[in-house]
C-alpha cells in the first residue's frame, strides 16, 4: 500500500506555478489574479477560501477575496460579478459554494464570464469539458487527474467506480476517468443513492473514487486486493481533544480499507490539496488566455 501524498503533489505543482510567475515577472508581464467570492460565514467555506487565497500568495499569483453578508441580495451578488468579468486585471473568479439558499446557485455559475469561470461549473465549461474540448476542468477532479498522473497509476482498461454524482465532483470525474487518454480510458461506473448493487459494484473496482459526504462510508468489505481508492469525503466530526473541537475525515474507512489497497489518499492531505492546486492551475491557464484540457 502506497500513499497518494496531496502534499507532496500539490507542492510540487505549485513550485511550477511559481517558476512560471517568476518568468513572467522576468518579463514585465501581469501576473495571474484570482477574485474569490465568499458569502456568508460557513466556517468550512471560510477556511477553503482562505487557503486559496494564500496558496496565491505563496506561489506570488494576485489574489482578491470579496467577502458578503449572508443576507446580501442575488443582484448585488450579480452585479459584482459583472464588474469582476469586466475588470481586465482579475483572470479568474470563484464563487465559493454553497450559496444561501435564497441566492439561486445556477443564476450566479451562470453570470460569471466563461473565459474567467476556473472552477469549470458554467455550463458552457461543462459542455466543452464532456465533448473533449480545451476548457477549466472542475478543481476536484483535474486534481485527482494530476494525482494519478503523478504517480503514474495504470489506469487505461480498468474499471473505475465513482460513487457520487455531483456537479462539481462525481459527473466531471466519470468523464475525465472515461476519456481517450492518460489517465483515462477507465470503464466507469457512476453511482449514487438508486444505485442497487453498490457494494457489488465496488468489489469489481480496481479503482473507487468515493465523494458522498458521510464517513467512513466505503468499508473494507467493498474493496478488493490492489484497489486504487481516491477519497474526496471532508466530513468534520466532533473531536474535544482538538483545539478547532473537530477532526476531519473522509469517506472511506481509512484504517480497515488502507492495508487492501495499492493506492489510497488520505483525508486531510489528499485530495483536498491537491483541489487548491488545479484550481491555481485553472488561474494561470486564465490568465495567459489558454484554457488547458489536461
Ligand atoms: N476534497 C475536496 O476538494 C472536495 C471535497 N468535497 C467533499 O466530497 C464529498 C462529496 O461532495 P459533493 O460531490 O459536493 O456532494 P453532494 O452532496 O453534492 O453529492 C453527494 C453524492 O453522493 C450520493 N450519495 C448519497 N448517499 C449515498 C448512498 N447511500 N449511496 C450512494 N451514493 C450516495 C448522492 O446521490 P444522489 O445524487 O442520488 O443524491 C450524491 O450524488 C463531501 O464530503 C464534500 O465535502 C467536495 C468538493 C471538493
Ligand atoms: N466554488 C467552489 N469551488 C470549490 O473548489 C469548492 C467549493 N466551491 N465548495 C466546497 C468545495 C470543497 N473544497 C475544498 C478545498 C480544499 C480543501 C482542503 O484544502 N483540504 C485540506 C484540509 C483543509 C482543512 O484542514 O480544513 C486537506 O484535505 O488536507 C478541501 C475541500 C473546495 N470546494
Amino acid at each position: 500500500m502506497q500513499i497518494l501524498d496531496g502534499k507532496l503533489v500539490s507542492a510540487a505543482v505549485k513550485a511550477q506555478l511559481a517558476d512560471k510567475v517568476t518568468e513572467l515577472k522576468a518579463l514585465d508581464k501581469k501576473v495571474p489574479h484570482l477574485a474569490a467570492i465568499l458569502v456568508g460565514n460557513n466556517p468550512a467555506s471560510e477556511t477553503y477560501v482562505a487557503s486559496k487565497v494564500k496558496s496565491c500568495a505563496e506561489i506570488g499569483f494576485h489574489s482578491t477575496l470579496l467577502r458578503f453578508d449572508e443576507k446580501i441580495s442575488e443582484k448585488h451578488l450579480l452585479d459584482n460579478i459583472t464588474l469582476l468579468n469586466e475588470n481586465a486585471d482579475i483572470d479568474g473568479i470563484l464563487v465559493q459554494l454553497p450559496l444561501p439558499k435564497h441566492i439561486n446557485e445556477e443564476l450566479v455559475i451562470n453570470a460569471i464570464d466563461p473565459s474567467k469561470d476556473v472552477d469549470g461549473f458554467h455550463p458552457m465549461n461543462v459542455g466543452k469539458m464532456v465533448i473533449g474540448l480545451p476548457t477549466y476542468i472542475p478543481a476536484t477532479p483535474y486534481g485527482i487527474m494530476l494525482m494519478l498522473e503523478h504517480y503514474n497509476i495504470p489506469t487505461k482498461g480498468k474499471h473505475a467506480v465513482v460513487i457520487g454524482r455531483s456537479n462539481i465532483v462525481g459527473t466531471p470525474m466519470s468523464v475525465l476517468l472515461s476519456r481517450n487518454a492518460n489517465p483515462g480510458n477507465c470503464t466507469v461506473t457512476l453511482t449514487h443513492s438508486q444505485t442497487a448493487n453498490l457494494k457489488e459494484l465496488c468489489l469489481q473496482a480496481d479503482i473507487i473514487v468515493a465523494a458522498i459526504g458521510r464517513p467512513n462510508f466505503v468499508t473494507a468489505d467493498m474493496v478488493k486486493e490492489g484497489a486504487v481508492v481516491i477519497d474526496v469525503g471532508i466530513n468534520r466530526i466532533e473531536d474535544a481533544s482538538k483545539k478547532s473541537g473537530f477532526r476531519l475525515v473522509g469517506d472511506v474507512d481509512f484504517n480497515a480499507v488502507a492495508p487492501k489497497t495499492s493506492f489510497i489518499t488520505p483525508v486531510p492531505g489528499g485530495v483536498g490539496l491537491m483541489t487548491i492546486a488545479a484550481l491555481l492551475k485553472n488561474t494561470y491557464n486564465a490568465a495567459s488566455q489558454k484554457v488547458n484540457m489536461n
